[in-house]
């Protein structure tokens, strides 16, 4: 099992003299889980992602258990001698894939994102749009263990932004960690595991809406295999768990969880039986 990504007490300031931008800092992302960071800008939101990518050091402090990573940045360098395609395979073997395998998955995402019709075209004479679509397939392109995606919606198509979050999920649901800071407070609302603010140099917890045991819950009971025991990225998702009888389970997971579940569910190997899935206002274990 891969070890938590933990920054720990750490901090960052530009230039030996500089003021503090993030002091003290201590966070911990367990695998498979979703953060979000908020704060205003200019608090040192892109400086903390940049230590948790690893393209930067912190100036006190340290960084453990940092996994296969990968980055989309606030600002992505367009003008680089490539076309698309040939970036995005040249990236995705620096990550480790046979060229085979990373001309297959440059393929793909180009596709997925609905970019591509700009596969052979230089990337000086991509659109803005189009540009942050290669930011973001060469991040997802080697499926990393931990993505860091700095306003990567940002510049995106509808259709693209949609994929984004697609791709978000599947990352999570594999099992990877997936850190982001974004301005629309809707992305990926209720889905996040825990959310934090930068605010006065520190990092700062807050509730994530949604993830908390209150509001609209679903009921999904579900059966698995013989002695089947719940797929951890479903027990992750859901507020309550009971096994009524072996094998089958009644869960009761936040509504915005509820799509987490089921395709965690559904795609367990061997599959989970969805039984049945029922809306409840209430919240679990609350009479009915
Ligand atoms: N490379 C750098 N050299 C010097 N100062 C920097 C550097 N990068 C960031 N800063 C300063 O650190 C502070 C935090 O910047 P950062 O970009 O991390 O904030 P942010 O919350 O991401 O901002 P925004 O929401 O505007 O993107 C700012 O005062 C910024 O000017």
């Amino acid at each position: 099992m891969r070890p938590d990504l933990c920054l720990q007490n750490a901090g960052r300031r530009y230039g030996l003299r500089g003021p503090w931008v993030l002091r003290g800092v201590d966070l911990t992302v367990a695998p498979g889980r979703l953060v979000r960071v908020e704060g205003a800008n200019g608090t040192g939101k892109s400086t903390l992602l940049r230590l948790l990518a690893g393209i930067d050091a912190p100036s006190e402090g340290r960084i453990t258990g940092r996994p296969r990573t990968a980055y989309v940045p606030e600002r992505f360098p367009p003008a680089l001698p490539f076309t698309a395609v040939g970036y995005l395979t040249h990236l995705g073997a620096v990550h480790g894939l046979t060229r085979t395998a990373a001309a297959r998955a440059a393929g793909e995402w180009l596709e997925r994102l609905g970019a591509a019709a700009y596969a052979g075209t230089p990337m000086a004479r991509l659109s803005k749009g189009t540009s942050q679509k290669i930011a973001v397939a060469q991040a997802l392109l080697a499926e990393p263990e931990l993505l860091v995606l700095d306003e990567a919606w940002t510049g995106l198509d509808t259709d693209a932004r949609a994929e984004l979050e697609r791709a978000v999920a599947e990352r999570t649901a594999a099992g990877g960690s997936v850190v982001f800071v974004d301005h629309d407070p809707r992305r990926l609302a209720g889905l996040p595991d825990a959310t934090y603010a930068v605010r006065d140099g520190s990092l700062v917890p807050c509730a994530a809406p949604g993830s908390g045991p209150s509001g609209p819950h679903v009921t999904v009971v579900a059966q698995g295999p013989p002695d089947g025991r719940l797929p951890e990225d479903a027990h992750r998702a859901v507020a309550s768990a009971e096994e009524t009888t072996p094998g089958t389970y009644r869960l009761a997971v936040p509504a915005s969880r509820s799509d987490v579940l089921l395709r965690a569910l559904l795609t367990a190997r061997p599959p989970w039986h969805v039984v049945s899935v029922e809306q409840r206002a209430d919240t679990p274990g609350s009479p009915r």
